[in-house]
């Protein structure tokens, strides 16, 4: 059973209305979202066309995943434990490979990328940031070096203060910071990349209120200042309730809700009013 939410149905180009369109059929929960006061909604940056997974054993882990992510946009994934959010993520920048002709990026089927190209242009954050040895300046210049280009101690410190990190951490090492401010390491390591899309595994599912909210600004200005696209998975309703634009929910592999995150409450599907009674 395969649910059709045709996104390029917002494109202007297409359809006078900017709305989202989600065809009904068995899914009669699915709710259309109005898409008119999402700035930029109208460009598709990720298709993702009928996704499957299947185990080793044979057990489906995603069953034909469909969706299209607009440009600049915040999306949030959220769903139970093991309901396939991270696989998912791991499918956009092929940290899973996907099979051929399920996920594209811009129209162009990611399988058909170079892979390093790819994982430049779709940046990763984890839960858990991992540092590499050096200090924070060398782990900023990781990914550019690869390319053969040595980010300047200017382009350092523009990429520090993006990630709302001040010019005393050019210099230290890994091993002097708290977890909240090594994530923001690492998510500068990953903006040094200029990724155009951003994906996120629970980023403060680890860290305090404050490191959180640090992290979730930074978000919320890249995508306005920059447009970046940015798919989120989060075990918090109320952090994609400030932060995304757009929620997905997935239930045993299938995605059964897409609604904007202050419509949570008028969800058809079981899951999600439970998942909004548990937050509150
Ligand atoms: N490489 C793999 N081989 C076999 N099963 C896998 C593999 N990767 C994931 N799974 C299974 O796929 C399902 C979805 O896993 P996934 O990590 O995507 O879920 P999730 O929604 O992100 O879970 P959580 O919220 O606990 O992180 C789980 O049942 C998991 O055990």
């Amino acid at each position: 059973m395969e649910i059709s939410q045709n996104w390029s149905k917002i494109s202007p180009q297409l359809h006078s209305s900017h709305s989202l369109e989600i065809s009904q059929g068995e899914r009669g929960h699915l709710l259309a979202v109005e898409m008119n006061d999402i700035k930029g909604a109208a460009e598709t940056k990720i298709e993702i066309r009928g996704l499957n997974k299947v185990s080793d054993k044979g057990d489906s882990i995603l069953k034909s995943v469909r969706v299209d992510i607009p440009r600049g946009v915040i999306m949030g994934i959220i769903g139970p434990s093991g309901s396939g959010k991270s696989t998912i993520l791991r499918a956009l920048n092929r940290l899973w490979e996907p099979p051929k002709n399920t996920v594209f990026l811009d129209g162009t089927d990611i399988c058909d990328l170079d892979v390093l190209c790819l994982r430049r242009k779709v940046g990763m954050l984890f839960q858990l940031p991992v540092l590499f040895e050096g200090t924070v300046a060398d782990n900023i210049r990781y990914g550019p070096k690869l390319k053969g280009k040595k980010l300047s101690d200017n382009e350092v410190y523009k990429l520090l203060t993006l990630a709302d990190l001040d010019s005393s951490f050019f210099y230290k090492s890994g091993g002097e910071l708290s977890v909240g401010q090594a994530q923001r390491v690492a998510l500068a390591r990953t903006l040094a990349n200029e990724p155009e899309v951003l994906l996120l595994d629970e980023p403060t599912s680890a860290l305090d209120p404050i490191s959180t909210q640090n992290i979730e600004d930074v978000l919320v200005k890249l995508r306005k200042d920059q447009m970046m696209t940015i798919v989120i998975v989060s075990h918090s309703i109320k952090q994609i309730q400030r932060i995304a634009d757009i929620v997905c929910l997935l239930v045993d592999g299938e995605i059964v809700e897409i609604i904007k995150p202050d419509q949570l409450s008028e969800a058809k599907h079981p899951m999600a009013l439970r998942f909004l009674q548990l937050s509150s």
